[in-house]
């Protein structure tokens, strides 16, 4: 079978790397900043259309993760733009083949309109229970959301307790928590994630925020060695101690820190036009880690970073990683479940939907009616 865009669609596949903010499109933004000037908001904001540049062939990093506080953050401000934000988002992976999706976000207040930090998850979380509300109701589930909440690392100690605080009250349970905790029913948190600028701050702050993470049971997932800054040996053990289930990127690591990484088995998030685009790798897509990592046991989740911003859908990071490593149809299906063994839940179901495309492929391709492979 071909491998085309048709093809990649298709796929059942798992975005495991996913900031919700930067995953938001420009139109979505163009929407919401018409209505906030239709109301009178945001005079002095410039249209998202302009603002921010599509199919960019470079992304600045040194204007990157100011693009959010000083401009995104100002127009996603109210629990009203966030939800609409969020379900577009969760709508364009669904229509992008993505079946099963961990969104993640920095919980983050504005005192402008009175929103607070947990008035932001609860508007995401809420977007995230009805999602996967409305797709059992339809008899088909396309597509399974979850939620992971990052700090960052421009966070003290105190602010990153406050998103555990958070993650645990918003905790997924698949049963209603008992004990009269203080978790919500329909809590889509399954995670916590550490994200922001490689460059700030001293990772080993977060040590008793990722402990508790630990013991309240919450998967943990890490921005590792984005940089040369944030790839040091120090940093790298630091991080490592605190038992990571997955870690993103991977751009930067040391050889004996590669090592720790093969042994653990560990699965890794990358992010093929991310890491080209904002010039994290050199070489470009050619030259990129994954080739390296696809060799080794390690589960490997392609994923987008920020689609709004690199302009690549998962399905198109499917095709680049065909195009540039020569990957043929069945080694892009085996590419989808190894995602699928990296996914903090749902995976059950997502193994069954490949194993579904599989047969199909099978037939399609062989005249074959049964086996999975
Ligand atoms: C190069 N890739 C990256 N590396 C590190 N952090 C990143 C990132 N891309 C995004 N973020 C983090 O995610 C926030 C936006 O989404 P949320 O408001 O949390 O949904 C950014 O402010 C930044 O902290």
């Amino acid at each position: 079978m071909e491998v085309d865009k048709d093809f990649v669609t298709r796929l059942p596949k798992a975005e495991l790397h996913a900031h919700l903010t930067g995953s938001v499109g420009r139109q979505t933004l163009h929407d919401v900043w018409l209505q906030k000037r239709a109301d009178g908001q945001c005079e002095d904001l410039e249209d998202p259309l302009i603002a921010i540049n599509p199919g960019m062939d470079f992304v600045d990093v040194m204007s990157f993760f100011p693009l959010f506080d000083t401009y995104v953050y100002a127009l996603l401000n109210d629990v009203a733009s966030i939800k609409y934000a969020a379900k577009r988002v969760i709508e364009e992976f669904a229509a992008d083949g993505v079946v099963y999706l961990e969104l993640r976000t920095t919980p983050r207040e504005c005192i402008e309109t009175g929103l607070t930090k947990d008035d932001y998850v609860q508007a995401v979380n809420s977007v995230i229970a009805e999602a996967n509300a409305a797709s059992i109701k339809d008899g088909f589930r396309n597509i399974e959301v979850r939620l992971l909440l990052s700090i960052d690392r421009k966070m003290t100690a105190e602010q990153a307790m406050e998103v555990i605080d958070l993650a645990s009250k918003y905790q997924f349970t698949p049963k209603t928590s008992s004990c009269g905790s203080q978790k919500t029913t329909s809590g889509q948190v399954v995670g916590v994630d550490l994200c922001g600028n490689p460059i700030r701050g001293d990772v080993a702050l977060f040590t008793p925020a990722f402990r508790r993470a630990k013991d309240l049971n919450l998967s943990i997932t890490i921005h590792f060695a984005e940089v040369p800054q944030s790839g040091t040996i120090k940093e790298l053990q630091v991080i490592l101690s605190w038992e990571p289930n997955r870690l993103g990127h991977v751009v930067h690591v040391p050889s004996e820190i590669k090592e720790v990484l093969k042994q653990r088995k560990i699965g890794l998030e990358l992010c093929l036009s991310c890491n080209v685009l904002a010039r994290l790798t050199t070489g470009g897509y050619e030259m990129h880690h994954f080739r390296e990592w696809s060799m080794t046991e390690n589960p490997i989740a392609l994923s987008t970073d920020d689609v709004g911003i690199f302009g690549s859908p998962l399905s198109n990071e499917y095709l680049l990683a065909a195009h540039y490593f020569k990957l043929g149809s069945q080694q892009l299906i085996d590419l989808s479940r190894s995602a699928a063994l990296a996914t903090f839940a749902g995976k059950e179901r997502l193994i069954r939907l490949i194993d579904q495309f599989q047969s199909k492929y099978n037939i399609e391709t062989n005249g074959e009616i049964s086996g999975d492979k």
